[in-house]
């Protein structure tokens, strides 16, 4: 009987263990590029993905759309054909002067300010990556002699209401280094299915600056976003091939 499932509109992959999750669709076209014998294999409303190959290992990459609802359909789904290990290749806006635009987050733990990871388990369940997973993502930034940071990121729903400046301060002052919309559910579920997951993040706002305009900036091909979305698939295809050799 097939599984097909009913968003991301795949069913078992060929024993496909390994996804990364970027937020945007148009992201995919970017990772194919670092793949061979690649194959588009669905694109239903946000959720596109395609399979390919890393250093001979099959790898899915699957783009989740904006928030952790939409995320949370899609790790499930992952989950249900035999996905075991996520990585999030995500956007970000600073939280914090030091981080630089196309600089990398390696998160640690997300504030869980979101709505999907709250409907799965009270907020104080922690949202934390694999330990040995985000060990692995600043191995492979240190092998790629990638610059980067880990710290804590911020899930959040909300892009326009009017209290957004006064909310990063705060947390920002909690020493929260970054906000997006996807790594608490990511990190929740995956917690609760027993899935490993990480999340990398790129920046594409300094911290201070306006939010919109940094995210425009990001949409038009800016050089510095650019590279650091190159990065942040690069650590996260060498993160899976060095944890496969792990798993061997
Ligand atoms: O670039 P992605 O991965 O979509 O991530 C960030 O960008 C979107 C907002 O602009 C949100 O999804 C946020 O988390
Ligand atoms: O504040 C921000 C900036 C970029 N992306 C987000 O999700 N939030």
């Amino acid at each position: 009987m097939s599984n097909l499932q009913a968003h991301i509109r795949l069913s078992e992959v060929d024993g496909a263990k390994y996804a990364i999750l970027p937020g945007d669709p148009r992201r995919i076209d970017h990772i194919r590029e670092f793949l061979t014998d690649v194959k588009e294999l669905a694109y239903n409303r946000e959720l596109r993905s395609i399979s390919g190959y890393y250093k001979g290992l099959k790898i899915l990459a699957v783009s989740t759309g904006m928030g952790g609802a939409s995320t949370g359909i899609a790790v499930e789904e992952l989950h249900n054909i035999g996905v075991e290990t996520m990585i999030r290749i995500g956007s970000c806006g600073a939280l914090d002067k030091r981080i630089g635009l196309g600089a990398l987050l390696l998160v640690n733990g997300a504030v869980r300010d979101d709505g999907a990871s709250k409907t799965y388990i009270d907020s104080i369940y922690p949202a934390i990556p694999d330990t040995r997973l985000l060990t692995g993502t600043i191995l492979a930034a240190e092998k790629l002699s990638i610059r980067y940071f880990t710290g804590m990121a911020r899930s959040h729903d909300s892009f326009y209401t009017d209290r957004e400046e006064e909310i990063c301060e705060y947390w920002a002052k909690k020493g929260v280094l970054g906000s997006d919309m996807e790594t608490a559910a990511l990190f929740t579920i995956g917690g609760l299915r027993g899935i490993r997951t990480a999340s990398i993040l790129n920046n594409v706002v300094l911290y201070g600056n306006d939010v919109e305009a940094g995210i425009g900036r990001y949409a038009d091909g800016d050089e510095l976003m650019r590279q650091g979305e190159t990065n942040e698939i690069l650590v996260a295809l060498e993160t899976i091939a060095m944890e496969s050799k792990n798993e061997a």
